[in-house]
């Protein structure tokens, strides 16, 4: 045998890097470490060697390479102290599966975490073939991410189990250094643990300095915040709150929600904790809008309240946005200018579309005239005696946008008008309701229009009667609803409830040929048609991109008008570069160009790519393997997987990473449990860069 050789054995090659790190770390200086795992191979049979099996479970596997003269030793092994302080960031009393291949390691580990002082988890065993097990959200596991059950939500893994010391020491024994080196090799031992018990201690200490600074900011805003943990029980309840049920903190909070509430609506809203949410509740004698979402990073659940009678007052000013434009549709399909092949075809799709009193779907960037379009539908549909209705949504909070759809019933709210108030839907009875921008509503006002446009009919808020509508909805969208459906936000059912009929508005950088006819148009207009434009004026406004379609064309006419000097407007009148869109924010797709038309670029090639490149990939790969697993991830985690490639990226930096993605469609960021998700494009655009980029493959998941 050797004297200072060994020959390390694992069952696999993340368990094999992560030994021979170990034991490079502590015993590195004096012995020399062959290392060999059962699934990368093991190359030979050795003689005469001391052999250290990673665990009792290889012996069989491993015995066939063991030859003769060789010594033994089966590692004891213990949680991986460098990165359980992960699991300080699970709230208290988690209920969290520890999840390992045998029954013997996994009791042993718990009863490790729990000699550590991590005792803040439940920690229910797991391993192969265990029966009853409760479904919780968490799971812990050293490594074995593939044995977690699929319906956890959330795994940490806190990186397969290290050496003990025990071992360390018996494998010093054997080459015959325990005398000389044991001292150094268990004081670099205990450093590690003394490391790791600072480290727990500043973060403790951190999070009391967060606490009282978030505290601060709690009681300081105007809303009343509460938060519960994972077990309901009360963990903030902030001064407004207090004011705003004359509720003293202290009776509230560590209580459990259900002690504290006795509406038992109200607390069963609150611990739903599925998607983001909004409800009127009556409270203690108070009228409150109550608004909750889960947060993933705390496993709480946060809602917030607000006077529901002040909010209407307040809100009461935005409430006219909601109906644009009155009741009367203004425009006629003689009101849509331009002769290009395509919007020849559009108004004649449209003026077919008119004639029935199907629900329809118009879709076009901002300023391709949807409303225009809706408009001359309705005048043009049987309809057309009866009111046109236009709605847009992106003015309001959903519960104005629900109790002005639908109504209310008189006692619905504090503030309530004495009778209660017609809906916008049955205002519309009779004629055509155009709901715009239906791509920025709420979840759960698409459930609720999803039933009006199924069974034709409504109910008022507070109200239990249902009343039948005849309204004909044309609905409006500048976003791409499909990969919103593909990222959850946008219900299918009701998209294909929309899209029974459809017209899609052309670009006006896409039929450019009308630009004359729209520029004359908008001239008379505003009564000044007598004004001419320069040939080379014109000549520019068929160059420029127009992200901002006609209603930038409109705009841009306005301000010639308003600036030029007598009966001739000249390049001099042209407004400067920053006055015009420079990109189509809505769209996803189409990528930053420059105002001036060079180059359609639909798609931003590979090479366009910020010089970050790998950093945008490296960001990307790991939403998409968080994603695929179904788990949620934000920015903390990626910031955490930055860390390990070792990248110094700053979360100010991931957070300006992440919006720059979001802006070119490849994520998109929700509240609450569902996190960050590629979209479409986005994981489109992750195939073809990591092709191109196959030569240097990254690692998103190194086995630290
Ligand atoms: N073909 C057209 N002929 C004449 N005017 C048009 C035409 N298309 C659009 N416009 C004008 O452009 C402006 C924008 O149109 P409109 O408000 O209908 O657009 P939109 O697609 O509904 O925009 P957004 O999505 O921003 O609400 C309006 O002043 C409208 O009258």
């Amino acid at each position: 045998m050797h004297a200072k050789e060994l020959i390390l054995l694992t069952g696999t090659m993340e368990t094999r890097k992560m030994l021979v790190r170990q034991l490079q770390d502590v015993i590195g200086d004096f012995v020399r470490i062959h290392s060999y795992s059962y699934d990368e191979g093991i190359p030979q049979v050795f003689h005469n060697q001391l052999i250290i099996l990673s665990t009792s479970a290889i012996e069989e596997e491993t015995a066939p390479y063991i030859g003769t003269g060789c010594t033994v030793v089966v590692a004891k092994r213990t949680v991986n102290f460098e990165h359980i302080d992960k699991l300080l960031f699970l709230p208290e009393q988690t209920n969290a599966l520890y999840v390992n291949d045998a029954p013997e390691t996994v009791y042993e580990s718990i009863e490790t975490l729990l000699q550590l002082g991590i005792n803040h988890i439940n920690y229910i065993p797991f391993y192969p073939g265990k029966k009853n097990i409760p479904e919780v959200e968490f799971a812990i596991t050293p490594g074995e991410v593939k044995l977690v059950p699929s319906f956890i939500k959330q795994t940490v893994n806190i990186g397969p189990r290290l050496i003990d010391i025990t071992t360390i020491m018996s494998i010093l024994q054997h080459i015959g250094l325990l005398a000389n080196k044991g001292d150094i090799v268990s004081e670099k031992y205990i450093r590690k643990i003394i490391d790791l018990s600072k480290k727990l201690s500043k973060t403790s200490k951190e999070s009391d300095r967060l606490n009282k600074h978030l505290k601060q900011v709690l009681d300081g805003v105007n809303d009343g915040i509460l938060a519960v943990n994972s077990k309901g029980v009360i963990t903030v309840f902030n001064e407004n709150l207090q004011h705003m049920l004359g509720m003293f903190h202290a009776k509230a909070l560590g209580r459990h929600l259900r002690e504290v509430f006795h509406n038992s609506e109200l607390v069963s809203f609150i611990l739903n904790n599925s998607a983001e949410e909004s409800s009127w509740f009556s409270v203690l004698h108070t009228d409150v809008i109550v608004h909750r979402f889960y947060l993933e990073s705390e496993g709480a659940i946060v809602a917030t309240f607000k006077n529901a009678h002040e909010t209407i007052e307040m809100e009461k000013t935005f409430r006219r946005e909601l109906v644009k434009k009155g009741y009367i549709a203004k425009y006629t399909f003689s009101d849509i200018r331009g002769h290009s092949p395509v919007i020849e075809k559009c108004k004649q799709i449209a003026g077919k579309i008119a004639k029935t009193n199907l629900t329809v779907l118009i879709e076009g960037e901002s300023g391709t005239g949807k409303e225009l379009y809706a408009s001359a539908i309705h005048n043009e549909s049987l309809r057309r005696d009866g009111p046109f209705l236009a709605v847009n949504f992106s003015a309001l909070s959903d519960e104005l946008v629900e109790s002005e759809l639908f109504g209310y019933e008189e006692g619905a709210f504090t503030g309530a008008k004495k009778g209660g108030k017609i809906g916008l839907f049955e205002q519309a009875n009779g004629g055509t309701i155009f709901l715009d921008e239906i791509g920025d509503i709420s979840l759960k006002l698409q459930a609720r229009l999803l039933r009006v446009l199924q069974e034709k009919e409504i109910m008022r808020v507070g109200g239990n009667k249902i009343i039948p509508i005849d309204v004909r909805v044309i609905a409006a969208t500048n976003r791409n609803l499909l990969s919103m459906i593909e990222c959850g936000t946008f219900r299918e059912d009701l998209y294909h409830r929309l899209k029974i009929l459809y017209v899609h508005l052309p670009e006006l950088r896409n039929r450019k040929s009308d630009i004359p006819h729209l520029v004359q148009h908008f001239l008379s207009q505003s009564g000044r048609s007598h004004i001419q434009l320069l040939p080379e004026v014109m000549a520019r406004l068929m160059q420029y991109h127009w992200y901002g379609n006609v209603r930038e064309l409109k705009n841009t006419i306005d301000y010639m008008l308003a600036v030029c000097d007598g009966m001739v407007i000249t390049m001099n009148d042209i407004p400067n570069e920053s006055f015009f869109q420079r990109k189509y924010q809505k769209e996803p797709l189409i990528a930053a160009s420059l105002v001036m038309e060079k180059t359609a670029v639909p798609l931003p090639p590979v090479e366009e790519l910020p010089v970050d490149h790998e950093e945008f990939l490296f960001i990307l790969k790991v939403i998409h393997s968080f994603n695929q697993k179904g788990e949620s991830i934000g920015r903390k985690k990626i910031a955490e997987r930055t860390q390990e490639w070792h990248k110094d990226l700053s979360e100010q930096q991931i957070r300006s990473r992440l919006k720059s993605l979001e802006q070119r469609g490849y994520i998109v960021t929700t509240r609450g449990r569902a996190g960050i998700k590629l979209t479409r494009p986005g994981v489109d655009y992750l195939h073809v860069s990591s092709h191109a980029n196959s030569a240097k493959e990254m690692e998103v998941f190194p086995h630290a």
